[in-house]
């Protein structure tokens, strides 16, 4: 079971007078039921513990009036905030918790999936963004040491960790760590790091309001694509679908390596982006083309995607044939698909079905993909 504490026991002294940052109003409700209903919506996430000032347990009540919501006391430092929020967590049946910070609202599903995807293999995770600034050193209002940001990265927030050991960590902890991977580290533990997002900045000063509600304001960005793609059967001994080969009494003819499947994905993402097919970005006239391994073809609509701020929500494959078998070989075509488009296997789909030995498909002829996928802004 998956947690999620989410500290809200800050005062906001940075973001100028008025209420406290979180009671604040962004996109027409208080700030902290962004990331409250972003975690509580999310599939994997079972249960969040909302940590509260002392003196809003009263403003509180509406939003923490759900089964799957508890509200624990925060405390002087954001430390002790968390440590209250993983007390308060201890005994529920949870293995795996997500720290985040009410002042970072626009999280997304998509990180949170990577954070805990990550925690399969790591002790702790923790999404981050590389310094790409450079980095002066100020030396009264001039620039002194300049600094190497070589494998600088900048920290973010949600860092997921296994519960024992954080909570271990946190008790062991004489306080004054900036944040949980700092506690974590001075326990040992090894975090790996996630991809964050620009989008799930820390609202900090007054001006990060107008930041968030310009955000917010084109977030509904949301595009579906279709792709479809046919390949004819030919001599061979093996497809290629999904990047993966699988061993055939024979081959797809094509001009790249024929991979139907990666074919009707990326001709769904230049769809999502109205922006044509693959034949216009990679003409078959071309011979530079010629045998190109086809998730040239997907990175590259991907990347279109992510030129126009748009990312991939998920996507859905369904392959037409009556041999190969696709099922055997499901697992890896996921495992593939969700490493080239950096997307959690969650959000990929691959599934098969015959034609009913009806049309070219159930003559043997070759080999229809068709997919479908949904772009979000981020
Ligand atoms: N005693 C504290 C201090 C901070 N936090 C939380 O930790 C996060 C840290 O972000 P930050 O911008 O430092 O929040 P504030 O402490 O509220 O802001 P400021 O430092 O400007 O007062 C916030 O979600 C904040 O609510 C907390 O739960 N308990
Ligand atoms: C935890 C944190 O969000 C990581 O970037 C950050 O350190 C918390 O904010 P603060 O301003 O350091 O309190």
């Amino acid at each position: 079971m998956t947690a999620a504490v989410i500290v809200a026991a800050g005062r906001g002294t940075r973001a100028g007078p008025g209420l406290p940052k979180q009671w604040r109003s962004l996109g027409g409700r208080a700030l902290l039921a962004w990331p409250l209903d972003t975690f509580r919506a999310h599939p994997r996430i079972d249960r969040v513990v909302l940590v509260l000032h002392p003196d809003d347990m009263g403003v509180a009540a509406g939003y923490a009036a759900h089964p799957d919501v508890d509200v624990a006391e925060g405390g002087e430092t954001r430390q002790a905030s968390v440590r209250a929020g993983l007390e308060a967590l201890d005994a529920g049946g949870a293995d795996r918790v997500l720290i985040h910070d009410v002042a970072r609202p626009l999280v997304d599903a998509a990180l949170i999936d990577r954070v805990i995807d990550a925690l399969d293999d790591a002790q702790g995770a923790a999404p981050a963004l590389p310094v790409v600034d450079a980095l002066w050193e100020g030396d009264g209002g001039k620039v002194g040491a300049i600094r190497d940001r070589t494998g600088l990265y900048r920290a973010q927030t949600p860092q997921g960790f296994h519960l024992g050991v954080i909570l271990d960590a946190h008790r062991a902890h004489p306080g004054g760590a900036s944040d949980d991977v700092a506690v974590a580290q001075s326990a040992g533990i090894g975090i790996e790091i996630v991809r964050g997002s620009e989008t799930n900045f820390k609202i900090t000063e007054p001006e990060d309001f107008a930041r968030a509600e310009a955000i917010l304001e084109h977030r509904m960005d949301i595009r579906t694509g279709t792709g479809f793609d046919v390949h004819a059967f030919g001599p061979g001994d093996f497809v290629t679908l999904c990047g993966i080969p699988i061993p055939h009494d024979r081959g797809l003819l094509g001009h790249s390596d024929a991979d139907v499947a990666l074919h009707a994905l990326a001709d769904a993402i230049y769809g999502a982006l109205a922006e044509g097919d693959i034949g216009r970005h990679f003409p078959p006239s071309d011979p530079q083309w010629r045998g190109t391994a086809s998730h040239v073809f997907l990175e590259h609509a991907a990347g279109l995607a992510a030129q126009e701020g748009l990312s991939i929500s998920n996507v859905d494959l369904t392959l037409i044939c009556e041999e190969p078998k696709i099922t055997p070989h499901a697992r890896d075509m996921i495992e593939r698909v969700a490493h080239i488009l950096d997307l959690s296997e969650r959000r990929v789909s691959v599934k098969a079905t015959t034609s009913e030995g009806l049309g070219f498909t159930g003559r043997r002829e070759g080999i229809a993909a068709m997919a479908s996928v949904t772009l979000v802004s981020r």
